[in-house]
């Protein structure tokens, strides 16, 4: 891949719903969108899921676009690109900034599938053609609130809910939905609410038949939450605390979780996802593909990343509609009795629509590359 010039876009989408979790509630959602463009004008296009507050984790909008600019798109212009697999080597000096390296590296993903004629789902070796899909509710003003978005949510087809739980917002309403939906595909996520305190607390939730509490302890735990999942039969799934593979071989060690929550911008990129991926699949531990409320091109990346073969729960990948009046692709992601179909075009699947994507730009930035 020879790349021409890199465009990075600060695009703000408002939310049809405001977004409630134990750590804030969001309203609209800035994020910089990444355009890497060759040298006969293909584009590859991915997101940072980086917040413009440090909430979920250390990053935020500016540190990434600090990070792009000044060290990781500089190592970009270095060379020219064979695989992205080989691009997260070229960074492996630098620490962290997973969100800000994911972003650049997808996108050229996105870039190089385009060149070869492949979907990302053929570059990336996934094998399936749809996927289940599940909706994640955030906190509601009221229990009546939540029951109506669960209710309306399962009509529209949705294979699994995931509430958010906070003290004072956990086992009275999760005792409340299975009792008017004892059936249903139901989890949690607590975002690190709790702490080792509350174990009493959320030992009681095992009588919900829940298919796992999402990261209850803190976002850079492991020990901790081994010890509840000693004590709980639900699985416990690791969201925030992974951020490699080797973490998560970590994890898996210590007995920290049964599933893990795999986010290509958490971990650095879609090479890295791929290999976290893998070490769970080796170790018996299902994964599934968590959700950062992205615009349709995050959510083109995360399909693409759920049709490999570990990915066994539905993941957070809702339609368009769930989160935007319009989104800033075409088709946009849709479902059909809970199901997303796989893209069968080349690259992510999904075109930008410029004209969407410059009405939501804030601000640009171009990096000419040699
Ligand atoms: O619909 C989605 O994109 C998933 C939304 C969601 O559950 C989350 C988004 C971002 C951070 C968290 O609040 C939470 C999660 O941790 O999975
Ligand atoms: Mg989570």
């Amino acid at each position: 891949m020879r790349i021409d010039r890199i465009i990075l876009r600060h695009v703000s989408m408002d939310l049809i719903h405001p977004f409630k979790t134990s750590f804030g509630t969001m309203r609209n959602k800035p994020f910089i969108l990444v355009e890497a463009v060759d040298r006969d004008g293909i584009s590859g296009w991915a997101e940072s899921v980086a917040f413009p507050e440090p909430s979920y984790n250390e990053e935020t909008l500016k540190t990434n676009w600090h990070l792009m600019e000044q060290f990781l798109i500089p190592l970009l212009q270095q060379s020219a690109i064979g695989h992205p697999n080989e691009i997260s080597a070229r960074w492996r000096h630098i620490r962290g900034n997973y969100m800000a390296k994911s972003a650049l590296e997808s996108a050229c993903w996105d870039l190089y599938s385009k060149l070869n004629g492949l979907t990302l789902t053929e570059a990336i070796g996934g094998n399936k053609r749809e996927l289940d899909v599940g909706v994640s509710i955030g906190i509601q003003a009221s229990l009546t609130e939540l029951l109506e978005k669960i209710e309306s949510n399962l009509a529209k087809g949705y294979k699994r809910i995931k509430i958010k739980i906070m003290p004072g917002w956990d086992i009275d309403i999760v005792e409340a939905v299975r009792l008017r939906f004892p059936q249903i595909a139901l989890m949690v996520d607590a975002n690190s609410a709790y702490s080792l305190g509350d174990i009493d607390r959320l030992k009681k939730l095992d009588e919900y038949g829940l298919t796992m509490i999402e990261q209850p302890f803190a976002y850079n735990d492991m020990v901790d939450h081994s010890v509840l999942q000693k004590q709980i039969a639900t699985p416990v799934c690791l969201d925030e605390s992974i951020h490699s593979s080797e973490d998560a071989r970590k994890a898996i060690e210590l007995g920290s979780c049964r599933i893990i929550n795999i986010k290509i911008g958490r971990v650095g990129g879609i090479a890295e996802s791929i290999r976290l991926h893998d070490v769970c699949h080796k170790a018996g531990i299902p994964v599934w593909c968590g959700g950062m409320l992205e615009s349709g091109i995050g959510r083109a990346h995360n399909i693409a990343i759920s049709t490999l073969p570990n990915f066994m729960f539905p993941g957070d990948t809702a339609a368009s509609s769930n989160y935007w009046s319009e989104d800033i692709i075409e088709p946009e992601v849709t479902i059909q009795d809970g199901v997303i179909r796989v893209p069968e075009r080349p690259g992510i699947g999904f075109e930008p629509v410029i004209r969407r994507i410059r009405d939501r730009t804030l601000y640009e930035q171009v990096f000419q590359f040699n």
